[in-house]
């Protein structure tokens, strides 16, 4: 394997929703370039820690954080951070297409034009491209000013995807992105992400319950599970291959040889 640069390095977070402690001690590196899949039993705080590698967590709620997350080694938690600069560049697709009620190309369009102006023409092969990018081209290219809520779930979905690759960020971050879809929706969703890790340099971290999944698109996995206080720690780290065939803590095996053939 490659040298591996980390593009996040979460040290030792802690993060509370009002005085309820949700995550204790995470301490883990996303590396550059690879999909790291995040994975554990409900509830044990997968959503919150992602939503809080770009802040996003304090959209929801009183939210308090402890320790560091640092993206190419800057503490997103300083005051300075620009948020929508730094939600640009660690981008999060969440698990229901969360499409505005505009057509397909404007709902691409939206995020670039937030951005910053651009001509037309340019603006139409920004949008051309990350549409093709998302494996999503050939299905909607005579649908492009109709409206985007008249594709199907997993359409949708990937028009989501389009719609984040658009403003080129650094980091993809993945909800399950394949909630509710057929499993064949559910499928060109995991033929996308797979292209992606191919033919490009995006970072991906991606949530699934769906372990036959993660084994085929993720490089690394980190487990969560709560402790005692029912507090989301994380558990165990390291590559897919190695969580899947021969983790180290029992916890671990229970959660993944139960859900693997
Ligand atoms: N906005 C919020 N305000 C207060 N508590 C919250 C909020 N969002 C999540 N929680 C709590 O944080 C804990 C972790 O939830 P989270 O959604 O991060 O878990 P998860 O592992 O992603 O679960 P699932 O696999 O079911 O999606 C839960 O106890 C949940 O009730």
């Amino acid at each position: 394997m490659n040298k591996l640069i980390p593009a996040i390095k979460v040290k030792n977070l802690n993060f509370y929703y009002d005085t309820q402690k949700i995550l204790e001690g995470v301490s883990m590196e996303i590396y550059q370039s690879k999909v790291t899949a995040i994975i554990g039993p409900s509830g044990c705080g997968k959503s919150t820690f992602i939503k809080c590698l770009n802040r996003m967590c304090e959209l929801e709620g009183e939210a308090h954080v402890e320790g560091k997350v640092e993206f190419f080694n800057q503490n997103i938690y300083e005051r300075r951070i620009n948020l929508n600069r730094l939600r640009r560049q660690v981008s999060m697709v969440l698990p229901k297409p969360n499409l505005f009620p505009l057509s397909v190309y404007d709902n691409v369009a939206y995020g670039v034009k937030i951005v910053g102006w651009r001509p037309k023409v340019e603006l139409d092969e920004i949008i051309e491209s990350a549409i093709k990018e998302a494996d999503l081209w050939d299905e909607v290219k005579n649908k492009l000013h109709k409206s985007a809520l008249e594709l199907s779930a997993g359409q949708q979905q990937r028009l989501c995807i389009a719609r984040t690759l658009a403003v080129k960020p650094k980091i993809l971050l993945m909800d399950e992105p394949c909630f509710g879809l057929d499993p064949i929706a559910s499928m060109k969703v995991e033929t996308l992400i797979q292209s992606l890790r191919l033919r490009s340099e995006l970072t991906m971290v991606i949530i699934s319950h769906n372990l036959q999944q993660v084994a085929r698109i993720s490089d690394f996995t980190a487990f969560f599970h709560t402790n005692e206080n029912r507090i989301g720690q994380i558990v165990e780290f390291g590559t897919t291959k190695k969580m899947f065939s021969n983790p180290i803590d029992s916890r671990t095996r229970d959660y993944v040889f139960a859900r693997l053939p």
